[in-house]
């Protein structure tokens, strides 16, 4: 058995003609957080969804706490917070309705919630503190409030492993917070959690460990390791005339001390 939280081993996924990752082998250790960098276009997302079984790689082998994604979703053991354009938001759902949808692989065929379902429910809107708007439909909510109730979905269904897919796009400094906050407690109490990010300038308070794909993983180790000046100017095409600093990218702007060229 895998001592593998998650795992990809030279998995390659293409659509059509289009390679969107190259032998891509990363694993990340039970209770761990680790960041996910990369452009756009780099194979984040399709690197999410592999390990959800949502696309299926021509090649390689992925896993989840040692099992294939199909069945790991089937046992609860993974959840996915989705980019936002990826979410119907006019469904007519509330925010304790999508929550509850975690429940599910709990209930019977019927899909009737019991009070153990309404209380991990409660439970998980009060960990991500959206108590106060749970009978609001899921799309009167903020952006970094949305993000809030997908995590607290994944909290009510006991994943052990947690994809998020760019949860700070579009959200405010002080949801960042919150929800980095939150992600580390989530690991601290041993859930693993894969999450994308575009603010490089947060990752060494949000992750453990980083990871930097561009169709293929170009760097993984500590946040300070993978953000080296040449790692980034590899992966995010910046020119870096006399190995000076790179000038263009805003994603580096802001670098935290250590990481600067
Ligand atoms: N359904 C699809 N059909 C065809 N090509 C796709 C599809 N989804 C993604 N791609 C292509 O695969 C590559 C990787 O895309 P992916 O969405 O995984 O990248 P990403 O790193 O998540 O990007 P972003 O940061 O913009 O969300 C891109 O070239 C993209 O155009």
């Amino acid at each position: 058995m895998s001592t593998w939280a998650l795992e990809l081993d030279s998995v390659t996924v293409r659509y059509d003609d289009v390679t969107a990752l190259d032998e891509v082998s990363l694993a990340v250790a039970p209770g761990r957080v680790c960041g996910l960098i990369g452009m756009n276009g780099s194979g984040k997302s399709t690197l999410f969804k592999s390990l959800m079984g949502l696309v299926k790689p021509v090649s390689g082998i992925v896993r989840i706490s040692g099992l294939p994604p199909a069945k790991a979703r089937k046992s609860g053991l993974v959840a996915y917070v989705p980019q936002s354009e990826d979410v119907d938001w006019s469904f007519p759902l509330s925010v304790r309705d999508v929550v509850m949808t975690g429940r599910y692989g709990h209930m019977g065929p019927a899909r009737r919630p019991r009070p153990a379902d309404r209380n991990a429910v409660s439970e998980a809107l009060e960990r991500v503190e959206l108590t106060d708007v749970a009978d609001r439909q899921i799309g009167r909510l903020s952006g970094g409030q949305k993000k809030r109730a997908f995590v607290a979905r994944g909290i009510a269904q006991g994943a052990s492993v947690m994809l998020l897919d760019e949860p700070f796009a579009g959200v405010d400094k002080r949801s960042e917070a919150t929800i980095t906050a939150l992600l580390r407690e989530l690991a601290s109490a041993g859930r693993t959690i894969l999450v994308s990010t575009h603010d490089l300038h947060a990752l060494p308070q949000l992750a453990d460990e980083a990871a930097l794909l561009m169709r293929r993983v170009l760097a993984h180790g500590s946040p300070q390791e993978v953000l080296r000046p040449e790692q980034l100017a590899r992966a995010f095409g910046l020119d870096m005339p006399d190995g000076g600093t790179p000038a263009s990218a805003p994603e580096v702007a802001g670098l935290p001390e250590g990481a600067r060229p």
